[in-house]
């Protein structure tokens, strides 16, 4: 479908002053997610209209109102996921009424900021349990929640869409065999057809997700920043489909998530440092350019002889997913990683601020591959300036490690004081 194709990105001029103010939010936002979902506290959430929707209970539990959304997924192909899990699970449920169609998760963001896992942390840890293995059993049961809720699409589409990711612990990052343990151990925990593991795209993990892969178990492959990391994830998955020995491989399917706003937020810093009209002409483009020839290549890799050989066995293309969807420079239109990375097959994962924004305003239209040339010509012109792609990759993969690592080990920091204190007061 063509569709009105929007202008490669399409960053506010910096020069232009204060912000307009956004497009009056429409009835349908009315229903929408929160956008301060972490920030507000459970009394506040009990009042928020979604939640709200989520308590007036209709037939599977939450009011259906039509959005952009489900028009997203109708018409073009592309699947909206919320990219943010907490308690209570079933929140997910006017979300899912809303057009999404699958979550990803960072459980560390979830429990730090929220008091509804003390109830379960607290039997646990009197139970006799560590922090760390308390962790996982509350990961594990929003996880196995959150996958029954989105179990009706799994099923509807045949395997294809419906997933709920959890990821391996982030101090794995940087090791290959530990990865593959800890990704079998946690498919066989959370024992439910539609979960992905979520494995780091890192030099380190792209073996593990072939040998995962060849195991039968679905993944999402995390932190990917470039071009070229990204060609050898879909090789590992192409390698791994291949290595599995199984008769029927519609059932190991896996999704490639590919980070968008970070590489603007990087790349508009050298820009600004060059400093020249040419530079700063090309802030807020660089993302949207990249993920562009990403799709591209996906087309590319996802066809000829060895693609149609796995075909014959039932194999499922690893779908793209556009991940860090949020705007960070306010000066951006918010829909900026949304609006032109529309297309079949597709997967675009959105917090609240994505999610709200792309319902309330969002263009459904066919754009990825709209443009391609010109996403070609911002890519070169980027090189000629002197940004190494792969060096910036390399950065983005390393700063994003280390924060995922950074906000785990503070996390289980902070839940060992807690146990420990817990012990104490129960005189464990
Ligand atoms: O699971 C995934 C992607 O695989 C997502 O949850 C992913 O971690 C998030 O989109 C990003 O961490 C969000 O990035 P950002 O908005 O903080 O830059």
């Amino acid at each position: 479908m063509a569709g009105t194709v929007p202008k490669l990105a399409a960053p506010r001029p910096a020069a232009a002053g204060p912000l307009p103010s956004q497009p009056l939010r429409s009835a349908a936002l009315a229903f929408a997610p929160s956008a301060r979902r972490f920030r507000v506290s459970l009394a506040a959430r009990a009042r928020s209209p979604v939640i709200a929707m989520a308590s007036a209970k209709e037939g599977n539990g939450a009011v259906t109102k039509r959005t952009t959304l489900h028009d997203l997924y109708e018409q073009q192909g592309q699947s909206p996921w919320y990219d943010n899990l907490c308690r209570p699970v079933t929140d997910l449920l006017p979300y899912i009424a809303n057009g999404v169609r699958g979550v990803t998760s960072n459980p560390t963001k979830a429990i730090s900021s929220s008091n509804a896992y003390d109830g379960q942390f607290k039997e646990l840890i009197s139970a006799g349990k560590d922090a760390e293995s308390a962790y996982w059993e509350l990961v594990i049961k929003d996880i196995q929640d959150a996958c029954k809720l989105f179990e009706p699409i799994y099923d509807e589409t045949d395997g294809a869409d419906g997933y709920v990711s959890v990821e391996v612990s982030p101090r794995l990052a940087n090791d290959t065999q530990g990865t593959v343990e800890a990704a079998k151990w946690l498919h066989k925990v959370v024992n439910r057809p539609n979960v992905y593991i979520k494995i780091p795209a890192t030099a380190e993990c792209v073996p593990s997700i072939k040998e995962v892969i060849a195991n039968g178990i679905s993944v999402n492959v995390t932190l990917i920043f470039s071009v070229a990391r990204y060609e050898a994830v879909i090789d590992a998955y192409l390698d791994g489909l291949e290595a599995s020995g199984l008769s029927d491989l519609s059932r190991v399917t896996s999704v490639a998530s590919f980070f968008v706003s970070r590489v603007d937020s990087l790349i508009d810093k050298m820009l600004e440092k060059i400093g020249t009209p040419e530079a700063l002409a090309l802030r807020g483009k660089a993302a949207v350019a990249q993920a562009k020839i990403a799709n591209q290549l996906y087309l590319k890799k996802f066809s000829g002889p060895r693609w149609e050989a796995l075909v014959k066995k039932g194999a499922k293309k690893q779908r793209l997913l556009w991940a860090s969807t949020s705007v960070k420079n306010p000066a951006y239109l918010d829909t900026l990683y949304v609006d032109p990375l529309i297309g079949p097959d597709t997967v675009s994962t959105m917090p609240d601020q994505a999610l709200d924004a792309f319902i309330d305003h969002g263009t459904v239209a066919r754009t990825i591959d709209a443009n391609v040339s010109e996403a070609e010509g911002i890519y070169s012109a980027l090189e000629k300036l002197g940004i190494d792609w792969e060096e910036v990759g390399k950065q983005l993969e390393h700063e994003g490690v280390s924060s995922f690592k950074g906000s785990f080990d503070s996390l289980l920091t902070s839940l060992e004081e807690k146990g420990n204190a817990l012990k104490t007061a129960a005189n464990l």
